[in-house]
This record gives structure tokens, C-alpha cells and sequence, in this order.
């Protein structure tokens, strides 16, 4: 399996090669050259599988079949607090919640990236290399590639936060791991500012070089590919291939959806993709009336979800494009220069042809978290509960299909907004009840390339001395 960049001006690389590189070198992002595509009997024969087991054979169709992969999956998720790793939870007639945050910090993150770490130890100790990881939070990833590489040999972490725009729990996940190898670093701005520092370094060829950068953020194909089993366990368990399923997914960077488009691209039968957006509505704009225009980030009651620029919405645009580099290459340097993405008209039918988009503020979020616990008896964190929202809202019209909802948080992350919903607040897992007490260490930074390439500089430095 060889991977090509979005963009059409990078050399094609093999999976091991794109899971250290993260980012193009011609700024765009990597996609497997063909998909790989299962018949029905072959979906048929992975019903029941564990899901490690399940994990590793997907994984092995997009080229992680050279490393032990099946090891990496049992032991990447051994320390998971759920038996099935991911399990559903039915909610009603037709939706369910897939549960995705029964890792070690409690999101959705962890199901890739306790991958990811391994895969970062077997390829580096292969080839004998060491990375610099520079990745951008709005409060999740971080805590997720904090939790899988530190104290890692060949790893530095540098993970980037906006100053006090995630919940405290989350922040705390993150600067509270004080292993030698993990910085974090409060940058004076949104998560939009986070993620294009990470671009900028990446595409600052000296210091990408110098530094020996790798990603953990979904911009790395990797993530994507770790986070596409969880959809097909989830269609299975509800009869695919011989039946469709939908699924509703809180979207903030667009890699959670892309991973369950990239599970119907192999063969299952997923109908339709609703994309939930908390007030940072940019892709249900998109959705609905074809406009993709940037608008300041607002601060939500799902801070995960505050973003603007979704990363991967340029895995999709390329296929939307039907695979054309250079139109895809010229809508981004466009949509950079002017916060406007001219996405042509069939295009853009394509899209809607599948995608639905859905858009719910903090008042309807809040409404949704207390209707969940008074109708269903579930504590949903304010992720989910827009993703709840957005499935009762864009089913499918027929209703023998069921709806998967991505569960993508615990609700104990987001304490203060699930007790004014419901009057509960949920209790950290008993490995975390002193977080609030423990020593927290990070930087701040203003939303400056040369100051943080500095700081990362300086980390890496430290560490290798
Ligand atoms: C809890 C939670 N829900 C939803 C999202 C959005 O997922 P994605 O960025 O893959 O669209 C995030 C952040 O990525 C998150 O942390
Ligand atoms: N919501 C994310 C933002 C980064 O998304 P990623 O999937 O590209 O890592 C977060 O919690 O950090």
C-alpha cells in the first residue's frame, strides 16, 4: 500500500514512512493510493471478532502489516476499562452510543493514539531514528499522545493548547505528566492559531529537518486509519454488511467522520454521515449552502469542537475532487489566503449526497445533555450529547436504520457542564481523583512561529544532551 499527498507534489511513501512524516512536504496530506474494498462474505467472516483482532486486520490492509500489528492492537488496548473497547449502548429505538472514551484519558483520542505510541517505538527502534512529535490540542489529542509517548526513548512531545480555552480537567490531563520528554506549551490564541504553528513548523523545511518533526494530530494518516476499526465493529455488530447503518459524529478537525468515510469506501454500507458542530458551525455552512468561510472561533460548551479550519475536510475535498492535486492544492492556498473555499458546484452535490451537517449551541447542548439522562438514564458529555442531537435530528428517513453515535468523551471531562444539565457530577475514574492536586508544569507562549520553534528547539535539545 503506497500513500499519495493531497496536494500531488510529494513522493509516494509506504505506511511506515507516512506515520513518521505526519504532513506532506508539499503542505498536503496523505491518502492511500487505491482503498482497499472487502466483499460482503469477507465483512461477513470479521463479525465477532475481539476487537484488537478486528483492529489489526484493517490495519494491515492500509500497509501496517509489516510491524506485529496484531500484538501492537491486543496490547494497545489490554488497559482499556471496557471489555469490548468500544462498546454500544443502545439509547432508544434506533440510536446508539459508541462508546469510544474507555482509554486511559478518557476520549476518543486514546483508540488511536495508545496505537500510534508502539507504532512510534517499533519503527523508530527499526531504523534507529529519534522524532520531535509537535501536535495542536483544543483539549483532547494532547492528553491522548501525552499518555502514549511519554517517557517513550526515542520521542520528544511538544503538544499546544489555546490558553484557557479547555476544560480544567483537560488541561490538567496534559501539564500534570511531567516526564523529561513532554512539554506543553499555553498558546495566546484558538486552536485554529495551535494547529497552523504545527503547519507552519512543519513546513519550515530547515527546522522540520533539524528537528526530525512527526505528528500525532490526524493531519498523520495513521490516526486516521487507527480510528476507522471502531466503525466497523460498530456496522457489523448491528448487521452489516447485510444491513445499512448511519452514524452521527461531534466533528471538530473532520477526522472522526473521515474515518468512518473511509469504512464505507471499503465496503460497508454506511448511508449517510451526519457532522455535528457545536456554534463553530463552518461544515454544516458547508453542508448546507455550500460556504466554507472561516468565522472567528467562538468558545463553546465542547472545546474540543472549537475550530474553524477542519484539517482533514482536504482528504475529502481530493476525493470530491476526484482526485484532482491540483484543484485540491488551489482551493486550500485560496481558502488560506481568504478564509473562503471555492468548492465547485458538483463537488459539492457530492458531498451532500452523503454528508448532512448539524449545528447545535450551548443552551440546545445543555437541553440535550439533561433530556439524554432524563429519557435514556445516560450520562452523555457535551460531544456527545451534540452528536445525539444531530442524529435524532438528520436519521435517515428510514427508520430500519439504525444510528451510530460516536460517544467521543467521558462525561467526567466536562464536569461543570454535565451537573448544570442533570444535577450529577460525574466522578473521575479513581486513577485520576487527585488531579486537581497534582503539580502542573507548562509554558506560555504568544502565536508566534519563531518563539515557539524556539521552545521546541530547546526541549529536544535538552533531551538529547
Ligand atoms: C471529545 C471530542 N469530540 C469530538 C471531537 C472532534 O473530532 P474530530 O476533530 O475528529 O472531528 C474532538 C476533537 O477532535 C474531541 O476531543
Ligand atoms: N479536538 C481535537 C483537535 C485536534 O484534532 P486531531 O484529531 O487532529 O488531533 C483535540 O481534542 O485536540
Amino acid at each position: 500500500m503506497r500513500y499519495v499527498s493531497t496536494r500531488g507534489q510529494a513522493a509516494p511513501r509506504d505506511f511506515e514512512s507516512v506515520l513518521l512524516a505526519g504532513l506532506a512536504e508539499d503542505g498536503g496530506l496523505f491518502v492511500p493510493e487505491t482503498w482497499p474494498e472487502l466483499g460482503a462474505a469477507e465483512w461477513r467472516a470479521m463479525r465477532g471478532l475481539p476487537y484488537p483482532v478486528l483492529a489489526a486486520r484493517i490495519l494491515a490492509l492500509f500497509g501496517a502489516g509489516a510491524m506485529p500489528i496484531e500484538a501492537m492492537c491486543r496490547d494497545a488496548y489490554a488497559g482499556f476499562g471496557h471489555p469490548a473497547v468500544a462498546p454500544l449502548v443502545q439509547l432508544d429505538t434506533r440510536v446508539f452510543a459508541l462508546e469510544l472514551f474507555h482509554g486511559p484519558t478518557l476520549a476518543f483520542k486514546d483508540m488511536a493514539l495508545q496505537l500510534l505510541g508502539r507504532m512510534f517505538d517499533h519503527v523508530l527502534a527499526k531504523r534507529g531514528e529519534r522524532v520531535t512529535i509537535v501536535g495542536a490540542t483544543s483539549g483532547d489529542t494532547g492528553s491522548a499522545a501525552i499518555e502514549a509517548c511519554r517517557d517513550r526513548a526515542a520521542v520528544d512531545i511538544v503538544i499546544l493548547h489555546p490558553e484557557n480555552r479547555t476544560s480544567e480537567v483537560q488541561r490538567r490531563q496534559m501539564t500534570t505528566v511531567l516526564s523529561p520528554n513532554v512539554k506543553n506549551i499555553a498558546v495566546r490564541g484558538d486552536f485554529d492559531a495551535c494547529q497552523d504553528l504545527v503547519k507552519a513548523m512543519f513546513n519550515d523545511a530547515p527546522f522540520r529537518a533539524e528537528m526530525n518533526l512527526s505528528a500525532v494530530n490526524s493531519i498523520n494518516w495513521a490516526r486516521i486509519a487507527a480510528q476507522i476499526p471502531y466503525y466497523a465493529a460498530a456496522a457489523l455488530t448491528l448487521g452489516a454488511p447485510d444491513r445499512e447503518v448511519a452514524v452521527a459524529v461531534p466533528t471538530g478537525n473532520f477526522g472522526n467522520v473521515l474515518a468512518a468515510w473511509a469504512a464505507r469506501r471499503m465496503g460497508l454500507p454506511i448511508a449517510r454521515f451526519v457532522v455535528a458542530s457545536n456554534r463553530n458551525d463552518i461544515l454544516a455552512r458547508f453542508l448546507a449552502a455550500n460556504d466554507m468561510s472561516t468565522r472567528p472561533v467562538e468558545p463553546s460548551l465542547s472545546p474540543s469542537m472549537d475550530i474553524q479550519v477542519s484539517s482533514n475536510f482536504e482528504r475529502l475535498l481530493f476525493e470530491l475532487l476526484e482526485r484532482d492535486a491540483e484543484a485540491t492544492a488551489e482551493a486550500m492556498r485560496r481558502f488560506r489566503a481568504e478564509g473562503r473555499m471555492p468548492v465547485p458546484d458538483a463537488a459539492w452535490r457530492r458531498a451532500t449526497a452523503l454528508f448532512r451537517g448539524f449545528a447545535l449551541d450551548d443552551a440546545g447542548t445543555i437541553a440535550e445533555i439533561a433530556r439524554l439522562h432524563r429519557e435514556a438514564g445516560y450520562l452523555a458529555d457535551p460531544h456527545t450529547a451534540v452528536g445525539t442531537a444531530a442524529a435524532r435530528a438528520l436519521a435517515p428517513e428510514d427508520a430500519a436504520i439504525p444510528v451510530v453515535v460516536a460517544a467521543t468523551a467521558h462525561p467526567a471531562k466536562f464536569p461543570d457542564a454535565v451537573e448544570r444539565a442533570t444535577g450529577l457530577r460525574p466522578p473521575l475514574p479513581a486513577r485520576l481523583s487527585d488531579l486537581y492536586e497534582r503539580e502542573e508544569r507548562y509554558g506560555v507562549l504568544p502565536n508566534d512561529l519563531a518563539a515557539i520553534e524556539a521552545a521546541v528547539r530547546a526541549h529536544a535539545h535538552r533531551n538529547a544532551a
